[in-house]
């Protein structure tokens, strides 16, 4: 499938294991190249879905002096937003904790931008995921943060870990897409090069 990639090498540029995993399952060649130090800093006029649109696009200008002919570049960010603010990635300890002490008993979305970038040209889109969490006790809350230290999550929780299984009433939307990469949708974009 997707043989039209085949003029394409394709990289994936992110330091996200999840993203890595889900790039992995589309069944691509691809290859993974960190990124450098990205100011992940956006205009306060952006809201939503546009946040993380803008820094996958700020993301793929972090590299695009160093791109060659016939690269193409994928970034991703993901955001969690909730009453009208950004949950990002936590803050230590404390932080994941009065995170996930907001996120209990509530719903919320999680947004992730891709951004596809060449030499040529460079097209960005977003998905969003409802989530509803059940009510976290305290100890559940201490539990997951001890043990699984998500500091590395947007909203300080893993979908895909513990704190998912036990704490996550509901999803509407693409799962994948709260895991960092919405892998269907990314895959309709690549179709259509
Ligand atoms: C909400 C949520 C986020 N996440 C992760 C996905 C992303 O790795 C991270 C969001 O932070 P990002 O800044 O989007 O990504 P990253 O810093 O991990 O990787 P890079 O910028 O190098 O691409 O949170 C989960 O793994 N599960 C979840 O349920």
């Amino acid at each position: 499938m997707l043989d039209n990639l085949k003029k394409y090498q394709i990289i994936l540029a992110s330091n996200s294991p999840r993203r890595k995993e889900l790039m992995s399952g589309l069944g691509v060649d691809y290859v993974v190249r960190t990124l450098p130090d990205v100011d992940e800093s956006y205009p306060d006029t952006l809201v939503g879905a546009e946040i993380p649109e803008y820094i996958a696009r700020e993301k793929a200008d972090a590299y695009r002096t160093m791109m060659e002919p016939g690269e193409l570049l994928i970034t991703a960010d993901t955001i969690v937003w909730m009453d009208g603010k950004v949950l990002g990635k936590p803050e230590g300890r404390e932080g994941a904790i009065e995170m996930l002490r907001a996120l209990s008993g509530k719903s919320h979305q999680v947004f992730t931008g891709v951004c596809l970038t060449t030499t040529e040209w460079q097209k960005s889109f977003t998905a969003s995921s409802e989530v509803v969490f059940d009510v976290l006790s305290e100890d559940e809350i201490l539990y997951y943060v001890d043990r699984y230290q998500p500091m590395d999550k947007a909203g300080a929780y893993g979908v895909q870990e513990w704190i998912g299984y036990i704490g996550v009433k509901s999803i509407s939307g693409s799962f994948y897409n709260i895991m960092g990469l919405p892998i269907q949708k990314l895959y309709g974009e690549l179709k259509k090069l």
